[in-house]
């Protein structure tokens, strides 16, 4: 009975004859022995079937918890119809109703009561973790501060690593760090499953990371962490303090850059651009645009611009309008971009007629901000212009698919963050994709364990870059896809981990001297979900 209710060795009516002999199983299942493949179908036509998207989650979630192996089995074979259930967009719904849909745990939750005793708390989890995910779920993709119900987006990441590269499901350890929330809403819900207190600030905050920190490299060590939806405040000062002395990266930082990145070099393809000729203007100068800006420059420079002619082509607009030197109250990360000699501007639209980018990238998870103006103003100034609406969930996308395509009469170069249909324009068809660093941390993950990397480097990012850029192919770019497709995404991680781990041999990070053969070494190293 044990065994059909552990997720990791369950095979429900797939045991065989013999396995129901010699594990004690007879009498415990109905006697029809399904195959995996009768067993998937049976997922995919009861899904098939529920009304909403939340519904679905549920039901997958349930899966999930009842059986890995199929749970996995359908999500990498039907990864365009499964990704939005278990990711963006519905991740999002699922965080904001955790309380209400909660059925069983999963993950560690690890609360600011738990001081002094998180070492002790990690013993309690039952496997050997080689990869955290971890949020304190201060800003859950666009949605703001959802506390501990920010747990669904470990959660969800740490599926798409066994999903999507091959992380085996028993090494990835999901973990909310739960130091209250500041949302009223939630502080009142009855079915809030968190602290209900104010976040914890401050020197405690920071020593009740530190402490997470410590108890998480000793209990599990050589273990990747990733940072995920932390605030700015706490995410650009996390990544600084640890980036050098552990293994860590910031996904929404470093995860985001290198996906963007990526898409700018397929537009570039394109339309026959060199990235250094290119000027980028960013709504949003929070994580993501100083991340994506910050790599964008690096590799101008490797284009043969100087770092200053680099930093001038990328420009900032936030809450308060144009970063511009000499404004006050100008944050660390956003100094690098307050450039001298521009007056100030209040609006994006303004500061689009003003810079003439050739780009712009929507990070501020403000809906609709890419108005039918803004995108019409771009197709007057550029023959092909880089639209990417990268904010999630949907309703936080700065334009959608359709209107990215229409207000440009179908020259954009567009990215969203969340999946958007095709779209038919004039008899055209356009295949939008994601920009979304779903496309990059699970490769990146599989690299560094892979290599027993020390560290987590940013020149791995740049190679994950221009090894996902690489993976697109004419065919894609011909139909306006700037990212290869889903169903491709276990070759494409195999090739951005071997790229990864390449970078950790190079650079002495790796535990050991290089193999012949990096990629054999990566896929070696894959779970497959079969039984
Ligand atoms: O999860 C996603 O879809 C991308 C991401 O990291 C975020 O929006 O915070
Ligand atoms: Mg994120």
């Amino acid at each position: 009975m044990a065994l059909l209710r552990d997720p990791l060795l369950n095979k429900g009516t797939a045991f065989t004859e013999s396995e129901r002999a010699a594990l004690g199983l007879r009498g415990l299942l109905p006697p029809c022995v399904l195959t995996m493949e009768t067993q998937a179908q049976r997922v995919l036509t009861n899904l098939r079937t529920l009304p909403t998207d939340l519904e679905k989650y549920v039901a997958l979630n349930a899966l999930h918890d009842r059986n890995e192996a199929l749970f996995f089995r359908v999500v990498v074979d039907n990864i365009d119809e499964i990704q939005p259930i278990i990711y963006t967009p519905t991740v999002g719904l699922a965080c904001q109703k955790y309380g209400l849909i909660f059925q069983r745990p999963r993950g560690m939750f690890i609360s600011s009561r738990d001081r002094g005793q998180i070492a002790e708390l990690l013993k309690n989890w039952p496997y050997q973790a080689k990869l955290i995910v971890v949020t304190d779920g201060e800003r859950i993709l666009g949605l703001g501060d959802l506390g501990a119900n920010g747990m669904g987006i470990p959660v969800g990441k740490l599926s798409l690593y066994s999903a999507c590269a091959g992380v085996h499901p028993e090494a990835c350890l999901p973990v909310v760090l739960d130091v209250g929330t500041n949302n009223d809403e939630l502080l009142n819900d009855p079915y809030y499953l968190g602290l209900r207190e104010r976040r914890l600030t401050g020197e405690a905050y920071d020593s009740f990371v530190d402490e997470f920190m410590q108890a998480a490299r000793k209990t599990f060590p050589g273990v990747l962490i990733q940072f995920e939806d932390f605030a700015n405040h706490s995410a650009f000062k996390l990544l600084h303090k640890y980036r050098d002395e552990a293994c860590v990266f910031n996904d929404d930082i470093q995860g985001t850059a290198a996906v963007a990145l990526a898409g700018l070099f397929s537009a570039l393809r394109v339309n026959g651009g060199k990235l250094k000729d290119q000027k980028i203007l960013f709504l949003g100068a929070g994580e993501a645009a100083t991340g994506i800006a910050d790599l964008v420059v690096s590799a101008m420079m490797a284009e043969g611009v100087s770092e200053a002619d680099a930093l001038r082509r990328n420009w900032l607009v936030d809450s308060r309008g144009l970063v511009v030197g000499g404004r006050q109250g100008l944050h660390g990360h956003k100094l690098r971009y307050a450039h001298a000699d521009q007056a100030p501007i209040a609006d994006f639209l303004t500061a689009i007629r003003t810079l003439k980018p050739t780009a712009i990238i929507g990070v501020a998870a403000v809906g609709g901000a890419f108005t039918p103006e803004v995108l019409k103003t771009m197709a007057e100034l550029n023959e092909q212009p880089i639209v990417f609406a990268l904010s999630n969930p949907t309703s936080k996308a700065e334009c959608s698919a359709e209107d990215a395509y229409r207000y440009t009469e179908g020259r954009a170069l567009f990215a969203c963050g969340s999946p958007y249909d095709p779209v038919t324009l004039n008899g055209r068809s356009f295949v939008p994709r994601q920009g979304n660093n779903s496309y990059i941390f699970p490769g990146v993950g599989l690299g560094v364990i892979a290599s027993g990397s020390k560290l987590v480097t940013d020149e791995m990012f740049m190679a994950a870059a221009h090894t996902l850029a690489d993976c697109v192919g004419k065919d894609d770019l011909a139909q306006g896809s700037l990212y290869p497709s889903l169903p491709r995404i276990r070759e494409v991680s195999v090739r951005i981990a071997a790229a990864v781990a390449d970078v950790a041999f190079q650079r002495g990070l790796a535990d050991g001297p290089a193999p012949n053969d990096v990629k054999a070494l990566v896929q070696s190293q894959m779970y497959e979900p079969h039984y």
